[in-house]
């Protein structure tokens, strides 16, 4: 025996720790947390835990304290989120915007009440495609402590939503949050309003417990999030050297796990969204009396949109692919270690056959490529029923995903040039004008960085598993933003499960993943805590 039992120490917790010293002579073994050969005397057995040292024996019981918090605090939690589920804060619908500035009021309102310094930023107005202006939602900033011997860490999330209509195809109704067999489902539940509530539940235990934040926290949570976060570029920029100036890294928690296994996100895809309106006569017409003498723009716009993507999935737009990086072997190597069931995802999303049929190449293609993607045409009859009408004015929604080393100013000229080109040939009448309405860049992290090592320790302590290190598809638009203007190390931690059915019918959020997603955010700022800090 290396160790002998000395001064055993019961603590009233529901852990026990007993501390252990070393025989004269013997060596002490590492600290089963830190690594970190500990003096003797100084190290601690946590009852159901490893051998620890005694700071890191304090930190598990402190962690363990705010965990059983957090457990007897849950209905609250779900309590929560369903009032602000019920706010309809669709950004993209400006009939809704009303709700979505009552979104913003009960955020900054919240974080008010829990003592911290809250600001609601104006960012000014969005110019709507008629010429109108329309407010934008103020940005909700907020600060709690205010240590200099501390780190200070940055969590952004979005309050705002996708639309969502029960007759799209919801089970229950899309703005009450309804639990079935321990799923939340509602509207934005998932992206974004359980893990902003998850974040500010995690700083609201501290605060209950009395305990010290390990590190300080800020929050930027913004309402525009899901319309390519318009006006919040600005906004950072002009607080770059004001609120930005002391932060040492910023967090985000807007993506979800890519299978049961908890995951850290290192990259996103940008997007690049275009509008593709074709103008023909001065107003809809009688398919009948009109049909065969006009040039119809509904042809012309599915024509030219037709030639933007092959069946197989080729974009054709010239120079598009080729800006794309190659994949390296790395992250070949990568991606085939990746827990992914591939026909459980099949499944889910109920189809019968993908683009690619292996792992890696799915991976590549969800991470890694460009895509198209057509969302919608406006003007187009799309109610139940019969009409039969030319529309005079149609728009193609269509959007395309970015990779490195795409750039959103390159891909605007490159479609511009290419669907006028296509449309030329057509040779109507009728009138095509592209506009790009988003043009957010890739983002991507490295993952050596300590955060990523943090974000690994705090997965381990809430799951007891090694996460995995994944990209998402989707995009965040201000992710590169911050890195670029801030020059902060910025780490995705999702909480958000692989199957939420994000945008989709019947999100959801399940009622573990919220609540063991908040300890895992307060499990995540103690390893934070514990990064050097430079001076
Ligand atoms: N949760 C992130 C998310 O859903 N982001 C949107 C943002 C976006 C991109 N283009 C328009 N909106 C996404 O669709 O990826
Ligand atoms: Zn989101
Ligand atoms: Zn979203």
């Amino acid at each position: 025996m290396v160790l002998q039992m000395k001064d055993p120490i019961e603590h009233s917790c529901a852990e026990h720790i007993r501390i252990w010293g070393a025989k004269e002579g013997h060596s002490t073994p590492d600290c089963g947390n830190c690594r970190i050969k500990k003096q003797p005397n100084k190290m601690a057995l946590l009852c159901a835990a490893a051998l620890l040292c005694v700071l890191c024996s304090m930190d598990a019981l402190q962690y363990s304290e705010l965990a059983q918090y957090i457990d007897s605090h849950q209905e609250e939690y779900v309590e929560a989120l369903r009032d602000w589920v019920a706010i309809e804060s669709d950004s993209s619908n400006i009939l809704k915007r009303p709700d979505l500035h009552r979104m913003m009021d009960v955020t900054a309102e919240k974080l008010r009440r829990m003592g911290g310094d809250v600001v609601m930023v104006d960012i000014g107005e969005q110019e709507l495609p008629g010429g109108q202006m329309l407010a934008l939602p103020k940005v909700v900033t907020a600060h709690f402590g205010n240590d200099s011997q501390k780190h200070t860490v940055c969590v952004y999330g979005h309050v705002d939503v996708q639309p969502a209509k029960l007759e799209d195809g919801w089970r229950t109704e899309p703005y009450n949050l309804t639990e079935i067999d321990g799923n939340l489902y509602g509207r934005g539940a998932s992206d974004n309003k359980a893990p902003v509530l998850a974040w500010i539940h995690a700083v609201e235990a501290y605060q209950a417990l009395n305990m010290e934040l390990p590190v300080n926290v800020k929050f930027v949570i913004e309402g525009m999030e899901e319309t390519g976060s318009n006006g919040l570029d600005a906004m950072i920029l002009a607080q770059r050297d004001t609120f930005f100036s002391d932060v040492d890294f910023i967090v985000i928690s807007d993506c979800g796990w890519l299978s049961k296994r908890p995951a850290l996100t290192y990259g996103t895809r940008g997007n690049c969204y275009f509008f593709a309106e074709v103008e023909g006569p001065t107003q809809d017409l009688h398919s009948g009396v009109y049909g065969g003498t006009v040039i119809e723009p509904m042809t012309d716009l599915i024509g030219i949109l037709d030639t933007l993507i092959t069946p197989s999935g080729k974009i054709l737009i010239p120079g598009i692919r080729e800006a794309v990086a190659p994949l390296t072997d790395e992250e070949w190597k990568m991606y085939q270690d990746i827990d992914f069931d591939f026909d459980y995802y099949k499944s889910k999303i109920g189809v019968a056959q993908l683009m690619y049929n292996n792992k890696v190449d799915l991976l590549a293609h969800r991470w890694r490529h460009p895509t198209v993607t057509i969302h919608g045409i406006e003007g187009a009859f799309s109610d139940p029923g019969t009409k039969t009408v030319i529309p005079a004015k149609v728009t193609g929604k269509f959007s395309i995903r970015q990779v490195p080393d795409m750039d959103p100013a390159m891909v605007k000229k490159q479609v511009t040039d290419y669907l006028q080109s296509v449309f030329a040939k057509r040779k109507s009448p009728n009138k095509l004008k592209v506009t790009m309405v988003i043009g957010a860049k890739p983002w991507l992290a490295d993952t050596k960085h300590s955060l990523y090592d943090a974000g690994k320790a705090a997965v381990k302590r809430v799951f007891g598993v090694d996460p995995d290190l994944i990209r998402e598809g989707g995009t965040i638009p201000i992710a590169r933003t911050f890195q670029d203007v801030t020059g902060k190390s910025i780490i995705m931690l999702p909480i958000g499960g692989f199957d939420d059915g994000l945008h989709s019918q019947n999100e959801k959020m399940s009622r573990y993943n919220y609540i063991e997603g908040t300890k895992l955010f307060i499990a995540y700022l103690h390893e934070v805590a514990q990064i050097k800090k430079s001076v």
